[in-house]
């Protein structure tokens, strides 16, 4: 029941060096195997791309004719720039005046993965059996799209029988201290459009320029961005609930040694943007904006995906996990978190993308939760941190939810039925 031991595990995670491109994924698999090893949880290592491990656990329940919940986590982390971090990101610094702990995974997502293995250890301790059984899945390459990870996970036989009822898997931190909790999230979309043009004298004014035909495609899906963003900035949508677009790359003009020649107009342009699209918008009208307006042949513009996954689910509905009395996971989720003593905000959207897509995608229900209160969102920036406290209470919540998910025996509901849970 000491923290510290508690904390030095997490910190022993932290310190395993799991930046993309070059994650130490056998190192991290290793650890993973060994804490399961000391609760006496089964545990298999899947490695459906050669280098890449995917570590499988499992906690056997006492009628394993009954979905099961999955507890998923991803192993990597995302580079970090290492000398504008106060303590080196793979340090785990523990400062002893604030309790908050230093490290790249802190909050995304080592914490989560970790703290579903100390929850067990508590309910272990105490003789808690579970009903269901539960899984705990250690993925792969999330942070770099999930291909090698969670897309050969959800297509696999393994995941077939595992007769999932439930996933769990990231969210965000809070700077509130009611937690976050994600039940869809936004397609990413990442878009390059190019413009060609007529080659000219720097100093001559003609149209039809490729700089031009580039420029005038930015304007209008600057507008369109600014749009959707005043609609954030109003309050009348959410981060999650409006379409996004930010300009990540610039590309033209003709080279020289000194940089670029500058008096010359080149006969080629291009611009990438990352697109994020909610799972309720109008696919189809987004794509003839695009087609239309923002890269239009007319102005002798070409577009191209770099990405671009579908809003919808495999049966063509959108990728959503329900938040109200049909779902009941989503009501013993509530239940959970409220017998732990903590409070949720309403269900959002995940602004991001995270490999609970892939589950919602096959029509798994999907709740995207890292328990994170009173703490700023440092997820893929300098100075990632997480405080113990609040680390040690999400051991607390895990524990909630695992007892109320484990221990749930499902019977023929109907809407009165669940009164009576
Ligand atoms: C298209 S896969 C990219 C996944 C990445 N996930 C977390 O940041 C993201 O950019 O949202
Ligand atoms: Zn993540
Ligand atoms: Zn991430």
């Amino acid at each position: 029941k000491d923290p510290s031991t508690i904390l030095s595990r997490f910190q022993q995670y932290l310190q395993i060096n799991t930046a993309q491109p070059h994650p130490n994924y056998y190192e991290a698999a290793e650890f993973i195997i060994s804490q399961a090893k000391l609760l006496s949880l089964e545990s298999q290592t899947l490695e459906f791309v050669k280098g890449k491990p995917l570590i499988l656990l499992k906690w056997p329940g006492k009628d394993p004719t009954l979905p099961s919940i999955l507890l998923n986590s991803h192993t990597d982390v995302v580079p970090s720039e290492h000398h504008k971090w106060t303590h080196p990101p793979f340090s785990a610094h523990l400062d002893s005046t604030t309790g908050n702990i230093f490290a790249r995974g802190s909050q995304d997502m080592k914490c989560v993965g970790l703290q579903y293995l100390e929850a067990i250890r508590k309910l272990k301790s105490y003789g808690f059996r579970p009903l269901r059984t539960l899984y705990l899945s250690f993925l792969p390459d999330e942070e770099i799209g999930g291909n090698d990870g969670a897309r050969k996970f959800v297509d696999s036989d393994v995941l077939a029988k595992m007769n999932v009822g439930i996933v769990l898997d990231e969210g965000l931190a809070s700077p509130t201290h009611n937690y976050r909790a994600f039940y869809g999230e936004r397609s990413p979309w990442w878009l390059v459009v190019k413009a060609v043009g007529a080659p000219g004298h720097g100093a001559k004014l003609y149209d039809n320029t490729a700089m031009e035909n580039l420029l005038k495609s930015v304007e209008i899906i600057r507008r369109f961005r600014a749009a959707q963003f005043d609609l954030v900035k109003a309050g009348q949508k959410a981060e999650g609930e409006v379409i996004s677009v930010n300009m990540v790359f610039l590309k033209a003009g003709t080279p020289s040694p000194s940089g670029f020649v500058m008096n010359l107009q080149p006969s080629e342009a291009q611009a990438g943007f990352d697109i994020r699209v909610p799972p309720t918008a109008d696919q189809a009208s987004l794509e003839r904006l695009i087609a239309d307006e923002w890269a239009p042949a007319s102005r002798n513009m070409t577009f191209e995906f770099k990405q671009k996954v579908s809003v919808n689910d495999k049966l063509g509905r959108p990728a959503v996990t329900a938040v109200d009395s049909s779902n009941i996971w989503w009501a013993l989720f509530e239940e959970a978190i409220i017998k732990a003593n903590a409070r949720l905000g309403k269900p959002e959207i995940f602004p991001a993308s995270t490999d609970a897509r892939y589950f919602r995608e096959r029509g798994l229900p999907a709740i995207g939760f890292s328990p994170m209160a009173n703490t700023p969102i440092l997820l893929h920036d300098h100075n990632e941190f997480l405080n113990k406290d609040e680390y040690l209470k999400g051991i607390d919540v895990y524990e909630s939810i695992i007892k109320t998910y484990a221990s749930y025996i499902q019977y023929q509901r109907d809407d009165a039925s669940r009164e009576e849970l």
